[in-house]
């Protein structure tokens, strides 16, 4: 049962703190036992009949909305000091009802290097095989095209929670791309599929859209009739302040099972769970409500007045994100999706086929194909410290290619290769600035902090004007519409990318596993929070790396390993 208003009642067996991509999945596969009770606890509102939600193409007007926690950075040493705005989803569903809907699960090398830095071999490729299968349900195109070509079905699973699809077919920008990876094979060589383990080379995306709808958490694990399971209760627009402690015996340690929140802006109240507490809030809040609760770094907590409870120094360290550059190039192709940003006509049309007929631009994203590339092996970037990434098959940078200017142009056509750091070396932080938990928390992803990091960004855009020397190119490509050439100097690069550069909003790893009993970390690898009882974390900040991926796939892995863990913990069903 969904309730807006409603008090949920005082003690549950399991209490999930943020109904978001992760936390949706928990609830869903613990309240599959019916002994069981579940309350969710979601800061945010309702998905159902959020348009901007629904609807693929739409997704870039959530930043900014009551969706939206509309969190901003601190200035960024690596962006001339800018501050930009950091996106995360508040409504349920989490980020997974506000995301770009981009479906990429990493590399096998990832979760590998998961398996060995955690010292628990259930973490690796091989071993997750089975939570990404439960996850998947592939599904056809809304133009129902043959996707022979374009994907493995050797690697997808078409009986899980949350649907995948290739987009439908809409323009001769892809097929050129296409064409390009065969021109230039050796340094962009085509991937038939990159969620097959192996994701080196150009391909086409594939997208958690269920044929021309966004596909979340919350339309897939918490559709009817899972929301209507008497066990399940999710309550909406309360905000977690704290997890609070008391002595557990006969452990001596503390257990976390008290879960302190308010409804609206209502009174505090608290509820608690007998058996467990999963804490779900994401990246960003995640480690804010382990810092409020007086867990972290003693130090760093008592200077502004909150008591140390757990010593944990790792948490909120360890902020990994991906940078990411838009670059745009004017084209004399006219099939591009430029029109639709400055046509009324053309923008209601599209609406009306989209909810007459399900079909259309609509119905994709805003993504058309991903580039996963490496820097060639005599490249000296990673010479004096040691290569970030996961392995000899996992990118140091990505490219994005869209069909489309990166933002609204008076006029014209254009398309984008926007590069990514895939793999990047800075870490920055999640920390608070008073005792109020309800105040935001002071986030720095420190985008491009490391100078391997901008040598890496560098790289990628230089690579991104190698791609466009491919000659299917030629009569097409009239110019970069940015204040660069192939021929620019490195500093010229720098200047414009310090400049421009955002974030492509992934942040991970401020509540890191690591091997039990390792000096660092805040979650062993069964996910429960170090030195304390009754606590698990299980969402994108769990991860010591960030996966070499848009990282939405791996934290339904998380999800779906975490609920088994706990289910074998407590032996439901
Ligand atoms: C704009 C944007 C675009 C993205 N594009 C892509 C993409 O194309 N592909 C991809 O794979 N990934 C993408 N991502 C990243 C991806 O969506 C996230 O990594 C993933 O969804 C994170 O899942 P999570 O469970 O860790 O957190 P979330 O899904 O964000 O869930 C956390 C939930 O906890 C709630 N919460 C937080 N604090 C509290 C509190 N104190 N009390 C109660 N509730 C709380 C939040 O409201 C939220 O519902 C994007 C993210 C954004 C923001």
């Amino acid at each position: 049962s969904q309730e807006r208003d409603g008090r949920p009642q005082k003690t549950y067996d399991f209490v999930i703190i943020g109904g978001g991509t992760a936390g949706n999945t928990i609830a869903n596969r613990l309240t599959e036992d019916p002994t069981i009770n579940v309350l969710v606890l979601e800061a945010g509102g309702t998905n159902e009949g959020v348009i901007n939600s629904i609807i693929p193409n739409f997704c870039p007007r959530l930043i900014g909305t009551s969706a939206d926690w509309n969190f901003t950075t601190t200035g960024q040493v690596g962006l001339s000091n800018r501050s930009i705005e950091y996106p995360r989803g508040h409504i349920l569903g989490g980020s997974s009802s506000t995301n770009f809907l981009v479906y990429t699960r990493g590399t096998s090398e990832d979760y590998d290097r998961y398996a060995s830095v955690t010292n628990d071999p259930t973490w690796s490729w091989v071993n997750v095989q089975k939570f990404f299968a439960r996850n998947e349900r592939f599904t056809h195109s809304a133009d129902h095209h043959n996707l022979s070509g374009q994907y493995d079905p050797n690697v997808h699973s078409t009986s899980g929670m949350t649907a995948v699809s290739l987009a439908s077919l809409s323009s001769s920008f892809g097929p050129r791309v296409i064409q390009a990876t065969s021109q230039l094979s050796n340094e962009f060589p085509f991937r038939l599929d990159m969620n097959s383990g192996s994701h080196l080379g150009v391909g086409w995306v594939q997208s958690t859209i269920d044929v021309n709808k966004r596909s979340s958490s919350a339309t897939s694990y918490l559709a009817n009739p899972f929301n209507k399971r008497p066990n399940l209760h999710v309550q909406l627009n309360s905000q977690v302040s704290r997890v609070l402690g008391s002595s557990d015996s006969p452990s001596h340690q503390q257990a976390f099972r008290t879960v302190e929140f308010r409804v609206g802006s209502g009174s505090l109240q608290t509820v608690l769970a007998t058996k467990e507490v999963i804490l779900s809030a994401g990246s960003i809040g995640t480690p804010t409500i382990l810092l409020n609760s007086g867990i972290g770094d003693p130090n760093e907590l008592s200077k502004i007045n909150i008591k140390p409870v757990v010593n944990l120094p790792s948490v909120g360290k360890n902020l990994t994100d991906q940078p990411l550059l838009v670059n745009s190039w004017k084209v004399t192709a006219t099939d591009t999706n430029d029109e639709v940003a400055r046509n009324v006509t053309l923008a209601a049309q599209q609406l009306l086929e989209w909810q007459t007929s399900g079909t259309g631009p609509l119905v994709n994203g805003i993504v058309d194909l991903l580039g996963w590339l490496r820097l060639p092996t005599n490249n000296t970037i990673f010479q004096d410290v040691s290569d970030p990434a996961a392995g000899p098959n996992t990118a140091h940078y990505e490219l994005v290619f869209q069909n489309a200017a990166g933002g609204p142009e008076p006029s014209g056509n254009f398309m984008s290769i926007n590069t990514i750091v895939a793999s990047p070396t800075s870490r920055g932080s999640v920390s608070l600035s008073s005792a109020d938990p309800f105040k935001k928390p002071i986030i720095d992803p420190a985008l491009l902090a490391s100078d391997e990091d901008m040598k890496v960004m560098i790289f990628a855009l230089r690579q991104a004007f190698q791609f466009l020397t491919a000659p299917v190119w030629k009569n097409i490509v009239v110019g970069p519409i940015f204040n660069l050439t192939a021929k620019s100097t490195d500093e010229q690069f720098m200047s414009y990318i310090r400049q421009h550069t955002g974030t492509v909003f992934h942040p991970v790893g401020t509540a890191a596993m690591s091997a039990k009993n390792s000096h660092y970390g805040v979650v062993d690898p069964d996910l429960r929070v170090k030195g304390v009882t009754g606590l698990r974390i299980a969402d994108a900040s769990i991860f010591p790396f960030i996966p070499t991926a848009h990282p939405q796939a791996a934290v339904y892995v998380v999800g779906e390993k975490a609920s088994d863990m706990i289910k074998s913990t407590w032996n439901l069903k």
